[in-house]
């Protein structure tokens, strides 16, 4: 597999402030990680580190192959950046933002207007692509963003909180797009406070704390370090005490009554068999068996709530 991001012993002092300690992060392509933490934990110091746009004290950064202090433009080229709040010219059209962009990156006039003509299209911006940007909305606005990063074929994209302020609809049109590209091979860091939407489109999350990745993985993998499980069972059944039947099977981690004949088991495997199976031996009936992931909230406050206690 391609790595495509590589940073080693990343660190970054302000003064006397210490903002990034010694981060390694390593990114496949077409991956999507999610860099999550609490307010000044470092990610967006790391990502201006990844980007070039701030010298990190010590350690090394490669987007490709490429450090993006010695050779700035070239990884300009290949990394798309989002802020959260993209800047355009408010009084172009979208479709002249992209074109100014495009004269920027060097394209040629042909190759700018079908690369901008299909980027559109992909991010459903063409029937609004010859109104003025300052008329867009902060979803309009995001969708322009990502259709630059497709016009530039960007390999990576750097995505700074890009559902805020985003109605339900237009956040799930944006991520929709964001795994989209994910598919077709792009690379997607994504910082954000958002837990559901991190959960929904990462495949990996990278949880920094006082400057340093203090864990890096899936969710699942979260869930079984804190000790939890990675598989939540809910369980709705009559005649039988579930707490009482099932509180010595293997696998079991915890198991919550939720309700009247209603239970919440956590589990580090899928344990919806045996427990159907505890409920009728039990002589109670089954009504409902659901399963679910492991809430990546949930996860990630046990994990901060653990990290305070230890220090
Ligand atoms: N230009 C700067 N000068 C001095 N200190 C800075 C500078 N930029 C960041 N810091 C400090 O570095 C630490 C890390 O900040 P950073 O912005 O990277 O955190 P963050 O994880 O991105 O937080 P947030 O979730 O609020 O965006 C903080 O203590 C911050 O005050």
């Amino acid at each position: 597999m391609t790595t495509v991001i590589e940073a080693r012993g990343l660190t970054k002092h302000y003064g006397t402030t210490v903002a990034v300690n010694g981060v390694d992060l390593s990114v496949a392509a077409g991956e999507v990680i999610g860099l999550l933490g609490p307010n000044g934990a470092g990610k967006t110091t790391t990502i201006l580190m990844l980007l070039g746009l701030t010298e990190p004290t010590a350690g090394s950064v490669r987007i490709l192959g490429k450090d993006p202090l010695r050779q700035p433009l070239e990884v300009k080229r290949e990394v798309g950046y989002l802020p959260d709040a993209v800047g355009f010219y408010e009084t172009m059209t979208g479709r002249e933002n992209l074109s100014y962009s495009a004269r920027l990156a060097g394209m040629s006039r042909d190759q700018a207007r079908e690369r901008i003509d299909a980027a559109l299209a992909k991010v459903r911006l063409t029937a609004a692509a010859d109104r003025p940007a300052g008329t867009y909305s902060r979803g309009m606005r995001q969708r322009l963003g990502l259709a630059e990063l497709l016009m530039r074929e960007s390999k990576v994209a750097i995505l700074d909180e890009p559902t805020s302020g985003l109605d339900p609809q237009s956040t799930q049109d944006l991520l929709a797009l964001i795994e989209q590209l994910s598919r077709a091979g792009m690379t997607i860091l994504l910082s954000s406070h958002m837990l559901d939407v991190v959960q929904s489109i990462c495949h990996r999350i990278a949880l920094f704390s006082k400057g340093r990745i203090g864990f890096i993985g899936t969710v699942e993998d979260l869930a079984k370090q804190i000790g939890g499980g990675a598989f939540i069972v809910d369980v709705e059944a009559e005649g039988v005490d579930l707490e009482t039947a099932a509180s010595s099977t293997e696998g079991v981690k915890s198991i919550r009554s939720s309700g009247q004949g209603h239970w919440e088991v956590e589990a580090t495997r899928d344990l919806r068999p045996e427990l159907a199976r505890l409920v009728v031996q039990g002589g109670g009936s089954l009504k409902n068996l659901d399963l679910r992931r492991a809430r990546l909230d949930q996860a990630y406050n046990r994990y901060f709530k653990e990290v305070a206690n230890a220090a």
